[in-house]
């Protein structure tokens, strides 16, 4: 488990990260999402010792990174893929990782058969190509087999097949009941890869919660009646606070509420209903809603500012 405690980190005086707190639990994928800026990269670095916080604490299975005994063998990261010596080949890299950290040799081949590349390890690291050199990079955060695992954009530069591969591996890496932390922006490929996610904005935390509460909580996302009464439901739901609207003579559209609460008033008022269900907002939908107010870099803004 990795947990946050009042964490902030500042650059001069810019606040990069401001007073997290969240544990990330094991068994589960959390996907790590915000706008370019939100400070996404600087929390896992904090997380993984390499910058100190301002204030706050970051433990990894209660121990700050920097007193683990065997880094590599407790948390495994990607972060920037392209950070492997060029000259040397992707197995050699591993090879002399695994080495380093007293990890057997046997895992460099393990490791290489799961992310696919027996064969292209043996080109420069240099010369593999950034679908690749993820690979490469997933391939040495798994090389310990850590219980947690943090990925910094993953799927950047993979073709549709790799990113498959990654969403599956993602999965089967919670599935071990490992702690699994992955940032993207890919807001299609969060949805179908996480169970929870944490949302920040300007370094600030806007949503720790599971994937589905995200969703459900989007104004997109809808529940739609089919009634003989629609009249008497749509009055009966905006009596209790629910934003609502009439589709049709019989059809009754409600946002912003569990269709079980809608369910349970239509009973409770003894409307017969005819269809309950509901249609569900897209990710991207829900993530533009949270973070409209945190996006720094908009295309009207200025550049830099
Ligand atoms: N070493 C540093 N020195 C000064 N400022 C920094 C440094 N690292 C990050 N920052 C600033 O901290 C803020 C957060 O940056 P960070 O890279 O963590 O965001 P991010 O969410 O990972 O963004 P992206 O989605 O673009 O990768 C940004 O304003 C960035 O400019």
């Amino acid at each position: 488990m990795i947990s946050l405690k009042g964490l902030s980190k500042r650059y001069g005086d810019r606040l990069a990260v401001e007073d997290l707190s969240l544990e990330l639990k094991p068994g589960r994928v959390t996907g790590f999402l915000g706008p370019n800026g939100a400070g996404k990269s600087t929390t896992m670095r904090l997380i993984l010792g390499l910058d100190r916080p301002t204030s706050g604490t970051a433990t990894i299975g209660g121990v700050p990174y920097h007193r683990i005994r065997n880094p590599l063998r407790t948390v495994g990261a990607l972060l920037d893929a392209r950070a492997v010596h060029p000259g040397r080949s992707g197995r050699a890299h591993l090879v002399a990782l695994a080495r380093s950290n007293g990890i057997p040799r046997r895992r460099v081949a393990e490791v290489l058969e799961t992310v696919g590349m027996s064969e292209a390890a043996r080109r420069r690291a240099g010369a593999l190509s950034l679908g690749m050199s993820q690979r490469l990079g997933i391939a040495s955060a798994l090389l310990g087999d850590p219980e947690v695992v943090m990925f910094d954009e993953p799927v950047n530069g993979l073709d549709p097949d790799g990113v498959r591969w990654v969403r599956g591996l993602m999965r089967s890496l919670a599935g071990e009941g490992r702690t699994v932390f992955v940032s993207s922006h890919l807001m299609s490929e969060m949805q179908l890869t996480a169970d929870h996610l944490v949302v920040i904005g300007k370094g600030r935390l806007i949503m720790d919660a599971p994937l589905a509460q995200v969703i459900a909580g989007s104004a997109g996302t809808t529940v739609l009646v089919r009634t003989p009464h629609a009249g008497e439901l749509a009055a009966c739901l905006r009596a209790a606070g629910i934003a609502t609207e009439r589709l049709g003579e019989n059809e009754v559209a409600a946002t912003g509420v569990p269709v079980e609460r809608v369910g349970d008033l239509a009973h409770e008022a003894g409307i017969r209903l005819h269809g309950l269900r509901t249609r569900e907002a897209s990710l991207e939908q829900a993530y533009h809603e949270l973070t409209a107010d945190s996006v720094e870099y908009g295309a009207t803004g200025r550049a830099g500012a």
